[in-house]
């Protein structure tokens, strides 16, 4: 094995990638693992360190979809020259998964935030910021990009014992399968534990409001005093600004992306991701008469039989209901989209025109 490859595997390189590569004609010698994102520029990291890169213009003549730019944690193809400060990135490797959100004023673009994480860690605060609605849209949001989800409950140095017993109860009860650590940095219960789940060469993503304790939790897994987070700064007359570096390699090996943008995070759901936290809700429908069942109406729908013996709770199926909408929106084409709009547009018009008339 190359010292590159053993290097690189070390960032998150593994077969799986080694063939995609392969598959576009792309040597190892070309790969490298975007480690932040800023405007146009990428940081990119491989087994000499970070360099910058930028897409080239046939990358962004074929790839205009924001879903299509490489984000944090995803692999590339650069092109780097002798002496050149930035590398030309010609390809992205398909992701094996991603966490997307809607874009800031955008209606139905979703926007990439990281990928090719393992796991995605949500984190919320037991002390105030405890909501189970919200837990179980991170959680959908995680399985429909395919992660494996991992909750921390924080600062449980604020809350009584039976305050963090009942919200883990109702966490378990809402049918969601998922570990749950139960963490405070004051305290500092947990923290050897979440050092202990974090393996070296997978890759975890932390999610969660803002105030929740994620940084302090992040620098808390640096050692605070590490120069790992130092910021890659201007060289020469300035020419390039700052990226600070969002994917981090841990003491122990593993990889964590922190991930500054997340207060405007909005839950982007789907259906397939659904499945995972409302297992109980899927094997019912199992049992209804149709296989297309909409569980709203249909003539022998075994959720609606559960839900009025009272067998599942009415607040967990309206959040499923609710999702299920959520997901057919976003899986609409855009053009499906598009039309929508422009029927509405249209409907706007001829309001106005009657206006008019009277
Ligand atoms: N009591 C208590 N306070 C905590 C704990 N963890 C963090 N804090 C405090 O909560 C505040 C917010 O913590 P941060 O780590 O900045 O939270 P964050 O999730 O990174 O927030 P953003 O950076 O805004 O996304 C800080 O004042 C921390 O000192 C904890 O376990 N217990
Ligand atoms: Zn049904």
């Amino acid at each position: 094995m190359s010292n590159r490859q053993s290097e690189l595997e070390k960032l998150g390189w593994n077969e799986r990638l080694a063939g995609l590569a392969a598959l576009q004609k792309q040597s190892i010698e070309t790969v490298a693992r975007v480690a932040a994102v800023d405007r146009d520029q990428l940081l990119l990291l491989d087994d000499k360190g970070t360099f910058r890169a930028k897409l080239s213009g046939s990358y962004l003549h074929h790839h205009r979809r924001p879903e299509e730019l490489p984000c944090v944690g995803d692999w590339v193809c650069v092109e780097r020259g002798v002496n050149d400060d930035f590398g030309l990135i010609h390809t992205m490797l398909e992701r094996r998964t991603s966490l997307c959100r809607k874009a800031v004023g955008g209606v139905n673009e979703s926007q990439m935030i990281a990928a090719n994480m393992d796991f995605v860690i949500i984190v919320q605060s037991c002390h105030f910021d405890f909501n189970l609605k919200r837990l179980e849209r991170y959680l959908v949001m995680v399985m429909e990009g395919g992660a494996t989800p991992y909750v921390l409950l924080t600062k449980t140095d604020l809350v009584e014992p039976d305050v963090l017993t009942a919200q883990l109860s109702q966490i378990r009860a809402a049918g969601i399968t998922a570990p749950v650590l139960p963490l405070s940095n004051v305290s500092r219960e947990g923290i050897e534990e979440l050092k202990r789940n974090l393996l070296p060469g997978m890759t975890y993503c932390f999610v969660g409001s803002s105030g929740v304790g994620k940084s302090t939790i992040i620098n808390e897994l640096i050692g605070r005093g590490r120069l790992e987070t130092q910021d890659v700064s201007a060289t020469g007359e300035g020419k390039h600004t700052t990226v600070r570096r969002e994917l981090i390699r841990l003491a122990n090996g593993a990889l964590v992306i922190d991930n500054p943008g997340m207060r405007e995070f909005g839950i982007v759901a789907a259906e397939n991701g659904i499945g995972g936290s409302f297992i109980d809700i899927n094997a019912l429908a199992s049992g209804c008469r149709y296989r297309d069942c909409s569980h709203t109406s249909e003539p022998g729908c075994a959720v609606l039989e559960a839900l009025s013996a009272g067998a599942i709770d009415q607040e967990h199926f309206q959040n499923y209901a609710k999702l299920t909408e959520e997901a057919k929106f976003y899986q609409m084409s855009h053009a499906e989209k598009r039309k929508k709009d422009r029927d509405f547009g249209k409907f706007i018009k001829s309001v106005k025109k009657d206006m008019k008339r009277d």
